[in-house]
This record gives structure tokens, C-alpha cells and sequence, in this order.
């Protein structure tokens, strides 16, 4: 299949910061790109670009084999971009606020009430038709946001962290609509920092750091990437009250110090630790070192009540991509 976007070498240069950065990538229709990185990283100005609002620096986008940067008016009929920020307004109703965009999309008559009415359905709005957008949920706003991208029926969805703020419940909704998308033969790109949840939905992605690419690739491959860190996960049962930070801070550093331990974070009760091994390293050797990590600790004096391998994560992935840089 012919990709739907080809990005060659963007650049966008703000003065003298590089915010973007010889990125390049292609996306085929029916598929969804997640786009992660952290703050800063270059995620939205991508997006921007990609959407025609902001001109690159350098480089080239193709969109349906025509140029995003020579021909905006002709490929901005096929993008549907949800920024970051979407607003609603005071005192109009679901109805009345995708109807406005239908229009400004130059929807008339009977078609544009069909088109409404269908995004409405799609995204389980039809029965809030005739609430104010300002009294709903935040998980409905976001779906008012995301009925509008819609309506004109793109090619190409940018969705700038959509998944941001919104409830477990919600995210899971957004990620059923998102794939519901893709098998209309749609392109979606989701940035976020949220590694988990863009793993369960996307089919490749893309790690952005300070406006570079460092890993592109289908989730599977960047997965396997980072294969020569093992994931343990431990419990330790540490003072509780004015002790406790003082407690974990002395066990995550407890931790660092020992062979081969390249990165530590804090979930809860739990620590989760990213042991670095030799690339290609066997089950066997994945065992040595967890034991011997464990006896290190133990012998340490750590309170540890338990202690499991993980399965690897997209987050794992992404801290070897870059070298934990950004922990
Ligand atoms: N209009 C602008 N003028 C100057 N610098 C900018 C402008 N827009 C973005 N930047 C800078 O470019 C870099 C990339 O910003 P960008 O918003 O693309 O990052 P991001 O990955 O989307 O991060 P976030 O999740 O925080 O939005 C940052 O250093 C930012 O300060």
C-alpha cells in the first residue's frame, strides 16, 4: 500500500532553537501512528506543520502524493487536526456547535444535517444533541472536539493528546473510537507522553526527543529494540510518615548503585527497575542477574516483601531509546 503521508527531513527552526529536526516518516491509510516524546519535544510543532499552520523550516510532506508546503488549500480538505487546547463555546448546545463547524467545513442542507447527525452517532453524542457543551464531562468535550475533526470526513487525523486529562474509562472509549477510525481506512497520528496507553492502540510509532527522531517502527520492533533491558518489579515495606521520602529515597539509590541496574522508578508501593544485560542475553542470564540483584538487597538490609520480572513496556522501550535521559 502507497503511504497516505510521506514526512522528508522537516526542520523548524525558532530563531535559534531547532524545535523540529530532520524528521522523517510515512504513514499508510488504515493505520495509527503514536508520536511520543516529552514536553518540549517537538510533538505539537510537528503536528502544526502537518496540519498547514505552520510552515517547516526545511524538509517536504506529501499528502495523497501532493505537497502540504506548495499546495495547502489542495490537501487540507483530507486533514482533520484536534489540537492540544480545543475550545467550546458558551451557550450552545452539542447540536448548534457541530452544526457551526459543519458549516464553516461548506456543508448545506440535507447533507450537512446527515453529517452531523452522523458524527453524533459515531461518537455516542446523540443523546447530549441538545445539552450545552459547557455542562458536559470532560471524556464529552473531548468527543465534541473529536466529532468536529470529523466532519468534513479527512483522510487524516492529527490528534494532539487526546488522551490528556481524560479518566481511565473515557481513555479506553477514545481508544475503541480511534481503532474504529483506523478500520475506515483512516491515518491517525496521537502524540502523547502516556507510553502505556499508546502501546494498546498503536500499530507503529515514533520516539521524538528535543525535535529528533530516535526510534521509529511498528511497537512490536521498538519493543525488541530496547531488548537488552529486563524489567523487575519490587515491593519494599519502608517507613511510613516524616521517614518515608527520606526511606525510598535511600532504597532508589540503594538500588543504583548496584551492577547493572540502568534506571529506577517509583509506582506506588512498588519499584520498578530496568536491569541492562548483554544484547542478546538468554533466560538464563536474565536470572542471574534478577538474583543476583536480590541478593544484593537483601543482604543490603532492603525490606523486600516482593520480587517478579516483568514483561517489557513500552516505557521500558522508550528509556533505552533514550538512554534515560528523561527520566
Ligand atoms: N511559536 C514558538 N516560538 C518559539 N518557540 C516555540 C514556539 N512553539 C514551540 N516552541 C518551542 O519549540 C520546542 C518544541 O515545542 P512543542 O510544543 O512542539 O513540543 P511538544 O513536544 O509538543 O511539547 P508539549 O507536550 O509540551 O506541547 C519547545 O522548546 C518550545 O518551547
Amino acid at each position: 500500500m502507497s503511504p497516505l503521508l510521506e514526512v522528508k527531513g522537516l526542520r523548524r527552526d525558532y530563531g535559534a532553537l531547532r524545535a523540529v529536526d530532520d524528521v522523517s516518516f510515512h504513514l499508510e491509510p488504515g493505520s495509527i501512528l503514536g508520536f511520543i516524546g516529552p514536553n518540549g519535544a517537538g510533538k505539537s510543532t510537528t503536528l502544526r506543520i502537518l496540519a498547514t499552520l505552520d510552515s517547516p523550516t526545511a524538509g517536504e510532506v506529501l499528502l495523497g502524493g501532493h505537497s502540504l508546503v506548495d499546495t495547502p488549500d489542495r490537501v487540507r480538505p483530507l486533514i482533520g487536526y484536534m489540537p492540544d487546547r480545543y475550545g467550546t463555546y458558551d451557550d450552545v448546545t452539542v447540536f448548534e456547535f457541530l452544526d457551526f463547524f459543519a458549516r464553516a467545513y461548506g456543508l448545506t442542507g440535507a447533507k450537512r444535517r446527515q453529517r452531523v447527525e452522523s458524527v453524533m452517532g459515531f461518537t455516542g453524542l446523540g443523546p447530549l444533541a441538545d445539552k450545552l457543551t459547557t455542562a458536559l464531562s470532560k471524556g464529552m468535550r473531548q468527543r465534541v472536539a473529536l466529532g468536529r475533526t470529523l466532519l468534513h470526513d479527512p483522510q487524516l487525523l492529527l490528534l494532539d493528546e487526546p488522551a490528556d486529562g481524560l479518566d481511565p474509562r473515557a481513555r479506553i472509549e477514545l481508544r475503541e473510537l480511534l481503532r474504529a477510525l483506523a478500520d475506515q481506512g483512516k491515518a491517525v497520528i496521537i502524540s502523547s507522553h502516556i507510553l502505556t496507553e499508546l502501546a494498546e492502540i498503536c500499530d507503529t510509532c515514533a520516539i521524538i526527543e528535543q525535535g529528533r527522531l530516535l526510534a521509529t517502527g511498528r511497537v512490536e520492533d521498538i519493543l525488541r529494540q530496547g531488548a537488552s533491558v529486563a524489567a523487575v518489579e519490587l515491593m519494599v515495606r519502608l517507613a511510613v510518615g516524616a521517614e518515608a521520602d527520606a526511606a525510598w529515597a535511600r532504597a532508589e539509590r540503594l538500588l543504583l548503585e548496584q551492577p547493572r541496574v540502568a534506571r529506577v522508578s517509583r509506582e506506588g508501593e512498588s519499584l520498578r527497575v530496568g536491569l541492562e544485560l548483554e544484547a542478546g542475553a538468554g533466560a538464563g542470564q536474565v536470572d542471574a542477574a534478577a538474583a543476583g540483584l536480590l541478593s544484593a538487597l537483601v543482604t543490603a538490609g532492603l525490606p523486600v516483601c516482593s520480587f517478579g520480572m516483568r514483561e517489557r513496556n513500552l516505557e521500558d522501550a522508550f528509556m533505552t531509546v533514550t538512554k534515560g535521559r528523561l527520566a
